[in-house]
């Protein structure tokens, strides 16, 4: 049996991905979406020389230790002094207000003494102190936050700054879970003879939503040919743009959601990766719906969609591959098979810096291991196994 190459099968998904189509979203509904096109300085950020402290503006040169000056008005944010300030003169300013004509200066008010109109100052003036010159934070035209960049919060505020009112951000697929298998019952009822609780689409849906403009889970489908059928065939009509089937993958006589497929119009890309967990991967295409059939084992469930599918959701919006992590191993690996291994292990945060653990826990069906999982370690096929501190490639399994 030929099992396909990781890389080849996310390049075979990869190519599947349509092209990037923006929408406008208003500020405050941007934050983790991902920008279709880059924030550009509309303006100059300050717009004017601006005051950085509450104090006095005057010129630097005016001022020297008993020496009174003027004070001739005030500058206020939003409202600043019209005037120009001559030899001998001040303007009491605030933060952020323009600082006047004619002062280059700004000395904050704890280094004044004011008596009526006149102030002195117990400090050296240094010509530029406490001026936020005109454009020195961003300058019209200069790029700010580039295309393909997942917003955060800090981002979302430099476009505010930027003066946009919404951006253009990359649309977002809207995904369907399916999960097969006589033997599942939803979470919370009672169990019969023979019976599992269905985990994955929980699992998934939660991984998948940050990337998605819907998860919809149509629920648990039965290991029947024509049930089987009938609901897919209703899923594929409702048109989402991403499938997603857990269960029924493998070569079992009950593992049917291949077949199915297949009669529904799924062409399939591929089947079976060389990879564990997660062997019996497949992928197709429905019209321009990606399907993924993922196997039915949760730790198999959650790993093939951490490998492929969160891979094709950064594409669709134009988001960059992150690299693995490289960090050192707390604990040694066994040798690798022949398969890519992606090994559950734990993040420790050690004064020395941050180490992997790896899980031993390897079996595919262990879900309570997924507990304690941070990361996967990508163990490359034949390894031969490493000792504590050799530095290993890993996939955050948190984050975008
Ligand atoms: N003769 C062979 N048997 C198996 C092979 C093989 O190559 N030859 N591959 C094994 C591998 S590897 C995997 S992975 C599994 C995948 O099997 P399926 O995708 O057909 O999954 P099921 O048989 O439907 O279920 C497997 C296991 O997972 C439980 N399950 C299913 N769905 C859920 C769910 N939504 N939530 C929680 N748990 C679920 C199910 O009860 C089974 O215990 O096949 C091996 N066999
Ligand atoms: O490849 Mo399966 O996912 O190990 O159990």
């Amino acid at each position: 049996m030929s099992l396909l190459p990781v890389d080849e099968a996310l390049r075979a998904i990869l190519a599947r991905v349509p092209d990037v189509v923006p929408e406008a979203v208003a500020l405050n509904q941007a934050a983790g979406r991902v920008l279709a096109a880059d924030v550009i300085a509309q303006h100059d950020q300050p717009p004017f020389d601006a005051s950085a402290m509450d104090g006095y503006a005057m010129r630097a040169a005016d001022v020297s230790e008993g020496v009174w000056l003027k004070v001739i008005g005030m500058s206020q944010a939003g409202a600043g002094f019209a005037g120009t300030v001559g030899p001998g003169e001040a303007v009491r300013i605030f933060t952020g207000a323009p600082v006047p004509a004619g002062a280059d200066t700004v000395i904050m008010q704890e280094e004044a003494v004011r008596e009526g109109d006149m102030v002195r100052f117990t400090a050296p003036a240094r010509p530029g102190h406490s001026v936020r010159p005109r454009g020195n934070d961003f300058a019209t035209g200069q790029m700010l936050i580039e295309r393909g960049t997942r917003l955060t919060p800090m981002q979302i505020s430099v476009a505010a700054a930027a003066n946009y009112p919404a951006l253009s951000v990359a649309t977002r697929p809207r995904i369907a879970l399916v999960a097969t298998g006589d033997e599942l019952v939803l979470p919370g009822q009672a169990l019969g003879p023979d019976q599992i609780v269905a985990s994955n689409s929980f699992g998934l849906a939660a991984m998948l939503a940050p990337y998605a403009a819907e998860v919809r889970d149509h629920g648990i489908i039965a290991d029947d040919a024509e049930t089987l059928r009938s609901r897919l065939a209703a899923v594929f009509a409702d048109a989402p743009d991403i499938v997603v089937t857990t269960g029924g993958a493998s070569v079992g006589e009950h593992d049917l959601v291949q077949d199915v497929l297949k009669q529904l119009g799924v062409t399939l890309d591929f089947w079976r990766i060389n990879m564990r967990p997660g062997k019996p991967l497949m992928f197709g295409m429905h019209g321009k719906t990606l399907v993924f059939g993922l196997p039915g084992n949760p730790v198999s469930a959650m790993v093939t969609a951490q490998v492929f599918i969160k891979p094709a959701l950064r594409r669709w919006q134009g988001a960059a591959e992150p690299t693995p992590w490289r960090l050192p191993l707390a604990g040694p690996t066994p040798a690798n098979t022949a398969r890519r291994h992606f090994m559950r292990a734990q993040l420790l945060h050690m004064p020395t810096g941050p180490e992997l653990l790896p899980i031993s826990q390897t079996d595919s069906g262990h879900t309570s291991s997924l507990a304690h999982a941070d990361m996967l370690i990508v163990q490359p096929e034949h390894d031969p196994g490493q000792a504590v501190g050799a530095l290993v490639d890993a996939l955050p399994l948190d984050g975008f």
